[in-house]
C-alpha cells in the first residue's frame, strides 16, 4: 500500500464528528515533487513524493525545519509553482494543469498569508486601496460596496476604520498581519495557507493572530494548511499534524496523539527542543545532532538516520515505508515500535 492510499484508509477510519456525512478530503495531494533542476544528473529534491488530505473545516498543521520543502509546498498548492511530479486536488478538481478562468477561481478559493506582511504590502499604498486591490482585479462589487466590504473585514479583524487611510509604516507587525489577513479573506476563500503567520512576531502578538485565526476559521467555516517550524504554533490551532524531513512527511497524527505519543525520532527531537526554553531540559538521547542535510544530496535509506540516535544498519539502507502506528497515525520508521513513547511532551504555550 503506497503513502497516499493509507492516508485515504486512515482519513477514512477516522471517526467522523456525530451526524456528519463521510465526505472525500477537501484537499487531496498525492506523491507530489518538486525538483529544481541544475543540470542533468544534480537536481535539489525540495519535496520528493508528499502525500497528505485535509478533510473540509479541519486545519493540518505541516512542520519541520528550515529548508525541508515547507514553502515549496505551499508554492505548489497555490499553483506559483509546477511539481515535477504528482498531483493535488483541491474540492476535488486536479489543479496542476488547469489555466484561463479555471485557474482565476482556484485563485480565489486558495489564498496564502504570508510570514512577512511589511513584504506582503505596498509601502506606497494605503490600507484600504491595497485590501480592495484583489477586489477590483476579480471585478467584485462597485467601488462604493468595495469599500464597504473593507470597512466590514477591518472591523472583523480587530482594525477600526482609521487603518483605511493608514500606510503601512503607521501600523505595527501584528496590525499589518491582521490587515494581509483580511484581505485573503476578503476574496472568500474556501482553503487558507498559512506560511509561518506569526514567526515575525513577537510571543503576545503571536497568541493574538493564532486566536484570530482559529476564530475566523470557524466563522468563515476554513479548511486551512499551517506551515511552521515551531510546534507550539501547530499545537494551538491544528486539528492534525504532519512532520516533514528533507522533502518527505515523516510522521502524521491527531495532535494530542502526536505531542503525547510522538513516534518517530525526528519528531520527538523537535518536541523535546520546542520544549527546551520553557524546562531547560533536554535528554541528550532526543536531542538533533547537526545540520538538516542537502536535498541536493538526501542520505540514501531513511533521510533522517544521519541524525538519529537509534540509526542501526538497516536505516542506512532501505527507506521506511510509510505505516500505521494506530487508525489515524502515521509513521515513516523502520524502529517505531522499538521506541518507548516514554517522554510525555509538553511544548509551551505560544
Ligand atoms: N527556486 C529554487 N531553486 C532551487 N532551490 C530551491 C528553490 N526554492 C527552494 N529551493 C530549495 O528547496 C529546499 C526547500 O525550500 P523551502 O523554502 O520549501 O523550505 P522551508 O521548509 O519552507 O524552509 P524555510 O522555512 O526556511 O522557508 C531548500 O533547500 C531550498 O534551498
Amino acid at each position: 500500500m503506497n503513502s497516499y492510499t493509507l492516508l485515504q484508509t486512515v482519513l477514512r477510519n477516522t471517526p467522523e464528528p456525530a451526524g456528519a456525512a463521510v465526505q472525500p478530503p477537501f484537499v487531496e495531494v498525492d506523491e507530489l515533487a518538486k525538483h529544481y533542476f541544475l543540470s542533468r544528473s544534480f537536481s535539489i529534491k525540495s519535496v520528493d513524493g508528499v502525500s497528505f488530505a485535509i478533510r473540509q473545516g479541519e486545519v493540518l498543521g505541516l512542520v519541520g525545519e528550515s529548508g525541508c520543502g515547507k514553502s515549496t509546498i505551499a508554492r505548489l498548492l497555490t499553483r506559483q509553482t509546477s511539481p515535477t511530479g504528482g498531483e493535488v486536488k483541491i474540492a476535488g478538481q486536479a489543479i496542476t494543469d488547469v489555466d484561463g478562468e479555471d485557474l482565476k477561481r482556484l485563485r480565489r478559493t486558495v489564498q496564502l498569508v504570508f510570514q512577512d506582511p511589511f513584504g506582503a504590502l505596498d509601502p506606497r499604498m494605503r490600507i484600504g486601496t491595497s485590501m480592495e486591490a484583489p477586489l477590483a482585479q476579480h471585478h467584485i462589487g462597485t467601488r462604493e460596496e468595495r469599500r464597504d466590504k473593507v470597512m466590514r473585514m477591518l472591523a472583523e479583524v480587530g482594525l477600526d476604520e482609521s487603518f483605511y487611510e493608514r500606510y503601512p509604516r503607521q501600523c505595527s507587525g501584528g496590525q499589518l498581519q491582521r490587515v494581509v489577513i483580511g484581505r485573503a479573506l476578503l476574496l472568500e476563500p474556501r482553503f487558507l495557507i498559512c506560511d509561518e503567520p506569526t514567526s515575525a512576531l513577537d510571543a503576545s502578538m503571536r497568541t493574538q493572530i493564532l486566536n484570530l485565526l482559529t476564530d475566523l476559521k470557524r466563522r468563515h467555516g476554513l479548511t486551512m494548511l499551517m506551515i511552521s517550524h515551531d510546534l507550539r504554533v501547530v499545537r494551538h490551532i491544528c486539528d492534525r499534524i504532519a512532520v516533514m524531513y528533507l522533502g518527505r512527511i515523516v510522521e502524521v497524527a491527531d495532535r494530542d496523539a502526536l505531542f503525547k505519543t510522538p513516534r518517530h525520532p525526528y519528531t520527538r527531537a523537535l518536541i523535546a527542543a520546542s520544549m527546551l526554553d520553557r524546562t531547560g531540559l533536554y535528554a541528550p538521547e532526543i536531542q538533533l545532532r547537526g545540520d538538516l542535510p542537502s536535498p541536493l544530496n538526501p542520505p540514501r535509506g531513511c533521510r533522517f538516520h544521519t541524525r538519529c540516535a537509534h540509526a542501526q544498519a538497516k536505516c542506512a539502507q532501505a527507506e521506511p515505508k510509510f505505516e500505521a502506528a494506530s487508525e489515524s497515525h502515521q509513521v515513516r520508521c523502520h524502529f517505531w515500535r522499538d521506541l518507548q513513547p516514554d517522554r510525555p511532551a509538553q511544548a509551551g504555550s505560544p
